[in-house]
């Protein structure tokens, strides 16, 4: 047998069995996704029956990365990632996601309340040392105990959802190098984000099932998917073992990672722009993701439907669901159409289907099923997106284009939507497009970036290399809930103090804040993130880092 036939002969070099490892690992993500924002659609329905205000809010959501960030998780994961390999790292991602989970799940829990620990909570982690001095607790005085409890189980969860998303990553490199990597990238996170609108139709929903608010149902759903994901990733385990067998190639084992290292990745100027880029860009869209559907109840004006309408049935929350299925995946199919005819149809389709989903949307009368079409132009694109990265290059460019639509969407969503609150139609369109474009936007960046990374290091290298990339980007999303949080209590002072005075209900507040000044400061990081662009492009120029160059040579 000569050595071609034996290539052949792998798991990977099979397009069928390749792209089901990819579906096992984007389903394990796409869980994840879900779980990380299962709290931003009922914002309002924590304040008023948990009674977190924005500050304990964004407290508890910029938590996901205390561990990561301030304890070096995230790096430790890089390491094990690099020495353990990619299946070891997969299945523990996925188990340690689970823990955090079900502690957060217990915190938002009926039976927390008035237990013993809720006692505890509410007497301990008032004041930690040094960490208080230095205003990077992840809890403060006052904090309810729910939210001090849950923010530990999200703790937890970070860690294993950005080990998760680097092993993803990792594990994306190592079966499809010098195949079509953009565009398995690009569809891993086109189903990631699918899984972000999936949540925010699916957490109201449980949360106000049969007529009783219970925000605990809205996380149990999250736990369960969460335990697929383990299932997911075990499965992946013994793919990847069997791939390792085939080629004999135990990575980790013949090529230990060096702390030293750690060193050559940070002396490389490509990847600190690479790096500073993505902080910037994510902290202006994952943070904007958690408060996005209460920027829209504060901004538009939505009638409540009656509750014996067909509209306010959990039946058009499924048929919206599947409609949404339909524009997601005849657009994403669309991207792999040969025939002319047969691409024109499905993304006929999918633009008929997306009109349906955003009527249905309006017809709800509901933020969330509005803020859910974010996605959407995403899964569709990304694709694209990726296949054009593969093939023709131009990833720095495309992150310049993709920061200039983020600070279009986020100054439309600051001056243009308030101006139209009286304005029912007005209102919803410019919110629909506005969200779509920064759904683009979302497509353009993360499907240039991350597989710009391998450019930049040494494959060996590589886990921790997205390692430190995430622990850059990871201090932006402890950050900016938090300011958002923080910026929006400061900024509605009168508010505040009617909430505590008891001249507005915990309800009317949570729906009336004025969101103009975060609005602007993600702005601002946009403007920072074109700038960081427009360096990139000339020092790739300068350096030959090959960042614009396809990743497929033809
Ligand atoms: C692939 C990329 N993922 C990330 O950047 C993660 N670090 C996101 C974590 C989100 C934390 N709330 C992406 O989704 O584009």
């Amino acid at each position: 047998m000569n050595s071609t036939s034996q290539i052949h002969q792998t798991l990977r070099d099979s397009a069928g069995i390749r792209w089901m490892v990819l579906l096992f690992l984007a389903f394990a993500m796409f869980c994840s996704y879900i779980f990380m924002d299962i709290l931003s659609p009922i914002k309002d329905l924590m304040q008023s029956t948990r009674g977190w205000d924005s500050t304990a809010f964004g407290t508890m959501q910029g938590s996901e990365t205390f561990l990561n960030v301030f304890v070096f998780f995230l790096i430790f994961a890089g390491i094990i990632l690099d020495k353990m390999g990619v299946r070891f790292t997969a299945v523990l991602s996925g188990a340690v996601m689970l823990v955090g989970a079900v502690i957060n799940w217990y915190a938002v829990t009926e039976s927390f309340q008035g237990s013993g620990l809720e006692t505890w909570f509410n007497n301990n982690l008032n004041y930690i040392p040094g960490f208080d001095e230095l205003g990077i607790s992840p809890f403060y005085e006052g904090m309810p105990a729910s939210a001090k409890f849950a923010a530990v189980g999200f703790m937890i969860f970070g860690c294993g959802v950005e080990m998760a998303g680097i092993t993803v990553s990792r594990g994306i490199v190592k079966w499809f190098k010098g195949r079509e990597m953009a565009l398995a990238m690009g569809s891993e996170m086109a189903l990631a984000r699918l899984g972000v609108a999936t949540c925010m139709i699916f957490s109201p929903m449980f949360a106000k099932l049969g007529g009783v608010i219970d925000v605990s149902r809205s996380v149990a759903f999250g736990v369960v998917l969460l335990m697929i994901a383990l299932i997911m990733f075990i499965v992946y385990f013994f793919m990847d073992k069997k791939l390792d067998a085939q080629t004999g190639e135990a990575e980790e084992k013949d090529d230990p990672f060096k702390i030293s290292d750690l060193g050559s990745i940070l002396s490389s100027s490509g990847f600190w722009l690479v790096a500073l880029l993505c902080v910037l860009y994510y902290s202006a869209i994952f943070p904007f993701q958690k408060y996005a559907v209460n920027m829209l109840q504060c901004n538009l004006v939505f009638t409540e439907v009656p509750a014996d309408s067909f509209w306010a049935t959990n039946t058009v929350t499924v048929i919206q669901y599947l409609i949404m299925l339909v524009v997601a995946a005849a657009a994403f199919a669309s991207n792999f159409s040969k025939r002319a005819s047969m691409k024109n149809g499905l993304l006929v389709v999918a633009g008929v289907a997306l009109v349906i989903f955003c009527y249905m949307g309006y017809m709800r009368q509901s933020a969330e099923t509005v803020f859910a079409v974010f996605p959407l132009l995403a899964v569709g694109i990304t694709p694209i997106l990726g296949n054009y990265v593969d093939h023709k290059g131009k990833a720095a460019s495309m992150l310049v284009i993709g920061s200039l639509l983020l600070i279009f969407c986020h100054l439309t969503f600051a001056f243009v939507l308030p101006a139209l609150k009286e304005s029912a139609v007005g209102g919803i369109v410019v919110a629909y497009l506005t969200i779509l474009v920064l759904g683009a936007s979302f497509s353009l960046v993360p499907a240039s970036l991350w597989p710009s990374v391998p450019k930049l290091v040494d494959a060996k290298i590589i886990g921790s290399a997205y390692a430190l990339i995430f622990w850059i980007q990871n201090i932006g999303l402890w950050l900016f809930p938090l300011l958002i949080g923080k910026v929006l209590d400061k900024t509605n002072p009168q508010l505040v103090a009617d909430l505590q005075n008891g001249v507005i209900t915990p309800e009317e507040a949570a729906v009336s804040y004025d969101y103009t000044a975060p609005l602007v400061m993600l702005a601002c990081l946009g403007v920072a993130a074109l700038i960081l662009g427009f360096v990139l492009k000339v020092v790739d120029r300068k350096k030959g880092l090959g960042l614009e160059a396809p990743n497929i040579k033809e």
